[in-house]
C-alpha cells in the first residue's frame, strides 16, 4: 500500500466529528519517529504528557503503524516511551470530559477509536518488543501487554491495571488480550484489586520478561527483536496469527457484545466521583499541593 492510500484508508476509517469529540486529521499527525537498528525498527512514543492516550496518541500510533507498514513492512518492531512512563493510560483530562458531557453514541464512537489502536498494535504481524521505559498504568499496561514480549527498566517505575480503583470498568475486551499475555488468574487480580507493582514484582509474575539496566533497555530490546524474526519471518507471522486469531475473535465479539455496556458504567454516578478524585490528584501535583492517590 502506499503512503497515501494507506492515509487515505485510515482517514476512511475515522468517525467523523458528529460526535463531538474534536480530532486531529491523521494527515496532519506526524507518526512517532522511527529509527532502524540492526535491522530493527525502534519507535518512541511522544507528544503528550506521560505519553497518556488521547485523539492525538491514536492519531499518532495510526500514522506511525502505517508508515512501518509501508515502509518497514519486514522489519520487527521495538516500542518504547519518551520520559519517565512508558504510557500514563488514557488521558484521563480527555476521557473525564468526554465521559461527563459525550452523549451515549460519542462514548460508543469513542470505545471503538480506542480499541482499534490497541488491535492494531496486538495484531501487528511481526514481532514487537516492548521496551518499557518508565511507568505503565491502565491503557498504558495494556499497550504493553500488547508486545509479544516486554523488557523493562530496572528503577522507579511503577505498574497497575488501576482501571477500577479509578472508576472505569476493565471490558471483557481487554480482559482477552491480557489474559492471552499473562494468564487468566494474573489478569483477573490484576484488574479486579488494582495492585500496583514495581519493577520486580511485575518481572515475578510476568508482566516484565525480562528486566535489564536502563542504559541497555533499548538495545537488548533490538536484540530480541531480531532475534524473534531472525529464523523465519514467514512462520513467526503464521504462528503469531495462528496465536491471536482465537483471541481476536473473543476480543471483536466481546467489543460489539457486553463491551457496550462499558459506557453506562463510566457514565455512573460513582465513576464520575472516582475520575474526579484522579484529576483533583494530577491538578494537585501540578500545581505542587499534596495529595494522595
Ligand atoms: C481502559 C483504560 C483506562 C485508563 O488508561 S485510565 C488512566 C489511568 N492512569 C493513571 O492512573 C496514571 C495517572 N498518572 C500518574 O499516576 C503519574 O502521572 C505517573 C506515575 C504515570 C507519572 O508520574 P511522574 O513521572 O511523576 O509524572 P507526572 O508529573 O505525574 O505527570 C507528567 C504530566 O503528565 C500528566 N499526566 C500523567 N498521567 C496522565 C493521564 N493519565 N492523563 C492525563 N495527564 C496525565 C500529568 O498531569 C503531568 O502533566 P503536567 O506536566 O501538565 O502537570
Amino acid at each position: 500500500m502506499t503512503e497515501t492510500s494507506a492515509l487515505d484508508a485510515r482517514r476512511d476509517q475515522l468517525p467523523n466529528a458528529a460526535d463531538g469529540t474534536a480530532r486531529p486529521a491523521v494527515d496532519a499527525t506526524p507518526p512517532w519517529p522511527i529509527e532502524v537498528v540492526d535491522g530493527v525498527a525502534v519507535t518512541t512514543m511522544t507528544g503528550t504528557p506521560a505519553n497518556c492516550q488521547n485523539e492525538a496518541f491514536y492519531a499518532a500510533l495510526h500514522a506511525t503503524l502505517d508508515r512501518l507498514d509501508d515502509e518497514h513492512r519486514d522489519r520487527p518492531v521495538v516500542l518504547t516511551g519518551e520520559g519517565r512512563s512508558f504510557s500514563a493510560g488514557l488521558d484521563v483530562r480527555y476521557v473525564g470530559e468526554l465521559f461527563r458531557d459525550g452523549d451515549h453514541d460519542a462514548l460508543l464512537a469513542w470505545k471503538d477509536r480506542y480499541f482499534a489502536t490497541n488491535l492494531r498494535l496486538f495484531a501487528l504481524d511481526r514481532p514487537l518488543v516492548a521496551a518499557v521505559n518508565g511507568h505503565a498504568y491502565a491503557g498504558g499496561l495494556i499497550t504493553a501487554l500488547c508486545a509479544d514480549l516486554r523488557i523493562g527498566a530496572r528503577g522507579p517505575a511503577r505498574f497497575a491495571l488501576n482501571e477500577v480503583p479509578i472508576g472505569i470498568p476493565m471490558p471483557r475486551t481487554y480482559l482477552e488480550l491480557l489474559a492471552s499475555a499473562i494468564g487468566w488468574p494474573t489478569a483477573s487480580r490484576l484488574s479486579l484489586l488494582g495492585t500496583e507493582l514495581d519493577v520486580e514484582a511485575a518481572h515475578r509474575i510476568g508482566v516484565l520478561d525480562e528486566v535489564c539496566d536502563p542504559a541497555a533497555l533499548v538495545s537488548r530490546a533490538i536484540a530480541e527483536a531480531a532475534r524473534l524474526a531472525g529464523g523465519s519471518l514467514p512462520a513467526f507471522r503464521f504462528t503469531k496469527r495462528a496465536v491471536r486469531a482465537p483471541v481476536l475473535g473473543r476480543m471483536h465479539e466481546a467489543a460489539a457484545g457486553a463491551d457496550r455496556a462499558f459506557v453506562d458504567v463510566v457514565r455512573s454516578p460513582e465513576s464520575r466521583r472516582a475520575i474526579e478524585r484522579l484529576l483533583a490528584t494530577l491538578d494537585a501535583r501540578a500545581t505542587g499541593t499534596t495529595c494522595s492517590r
